[in-house]
């Protein structure tokens, strides 16, 4: 199967939100289930990835200025700001696709530099994306499988000796543990659908269930409600509480405040590539320089009221 490593098998942006299965019941997640726990040397509190002073520029474009800020182990941390503030360019900093122009991540104790996006996935991070990106004729177990597969470095005796017991009982463990990512997003009942059949809902939470299969201790995730209805928000929020409660961090890109303000911890602001705010919830909703980025400041204004 593949891996991050065979660029060949680089999953597809699945398009449009349609579904032959418009019937399937809405996903209910299953917090009986009891996922790997994640490991890290930083223990919980401290702080598990750090950006330092991360500047990113495009020819012209500066995406990142001189960005500071910190997740800490446990935490649910949002990063909002408007479109073009450089929210998505932060994860692909974090997740390799991108190297700082300046600046330095850490992440568990360790200094990303220039390792690729597989290394990085081995370390513990893992994403999603503002576009799904699934293997849209796979089925969804075989989905989770690969991003099981993306973790778990092949040796060299174990590809020779692919047809044997052992193979046959990693690949029938692995298959049990994807089931199970399945059950806790709550889409087991369509585990043998094909991806790209699946509802839109259902394609979302896979993705998410194919990261966590990744066995990440950072989890990060990009616009996650994109096209959500109110109440698929809120069976959101209760499955990114759920994976912060089996003892992940959770990094959050989301546009909705409503969802951010109500499963954050904390909260970092960038506009225009630049932090303008970090704090909780309530200290964020409350800052001036935070109000002025999202309702823009009447002419004449001053702009530094931060
Ligand atoms: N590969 C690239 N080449 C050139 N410019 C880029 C590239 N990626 C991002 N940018 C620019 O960097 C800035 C930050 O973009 P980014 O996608 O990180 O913003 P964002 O906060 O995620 O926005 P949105 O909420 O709209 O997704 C934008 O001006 C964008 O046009």
């Amino acid at each position: 199967m593949s891996t991050p490593d065979h660029p060949e098998l680089k999953p597809d942006a699945v398009e449009a939100p349609d579904s032959i299965l418009p019937d399937a019941p809405p996903p209910s997640i299953d917090e009986s289930v009891d996922l790997p726990e994640p490991e890290a040397h930083v223990s919980v509190g401290e702080k598990l990835l750090e950006m330092r002073n991360i500047t990113l520029r495009f020819g012209g474009v500066t995406a990142l200025d001189g960005v500071d800020f910190a997740i800490n182990r446990g935490e649910i941390l949002g990063l909002i700001g408007p479109n073009g503030a450089g929210k998505t360019t932060c994860f692909n900093v974090m997740t390799g696709v991108y190297q700082p122009t300046d600046g330095t991540v850490w992440f568990d104790g360790k200094k990303l530099g220039r390792r690729k996006k597989y290394q990085i996935t081995r370390l513990g991070i893992a994403r999603t994306f503002q576009n799904i990106r699934l293997f849209p004729e796979m089925s969804a177990l075989e989905n989770v499988m690969v991003g099981a597969d993306a973790r778990h470095k092949t040796s060299v005796p174990g590809a020779v000796f692919r047809l044997s017991p052992r193979h046959f009982r990693e690949e029938r463990e692995g298959r049990e543990r994807a089931m199970e990512l399945l059950r806790f997003v709550g889409i087991a009942d369509l585990a043998h659908a094909a991806a790209r059949n699946l509802p839109y809902g259902y394609q979302r939470r896979l993705e998410i269930a194919r990261a966590l299969a990744t066995e990440p201790t950072l989890l990060c995730l990009d616009e996650p409600a994109a096209g959500f209805n109110p109440a698929e928000k809120a069976e959101l929020m209760d499955l990114i509480r759920a994976i912060r409660d089996q003892g992940y961090t959770v990094l959050l890109i989301e546009h909705d405040m409503r969802l951010v303000m109500g499963v954050t911890d904390r909260i970092v602001v960038l506009e225009f590539g630049k932090k303008i705010a970090e704090g909780t919830p309530a200290e964020v909703r409350d800052n001036p320089a935070v109000i002025a980025a999202y309702l823009g400041v009447p002419e004449g204004e001053p702009t530094d009221v931060a």
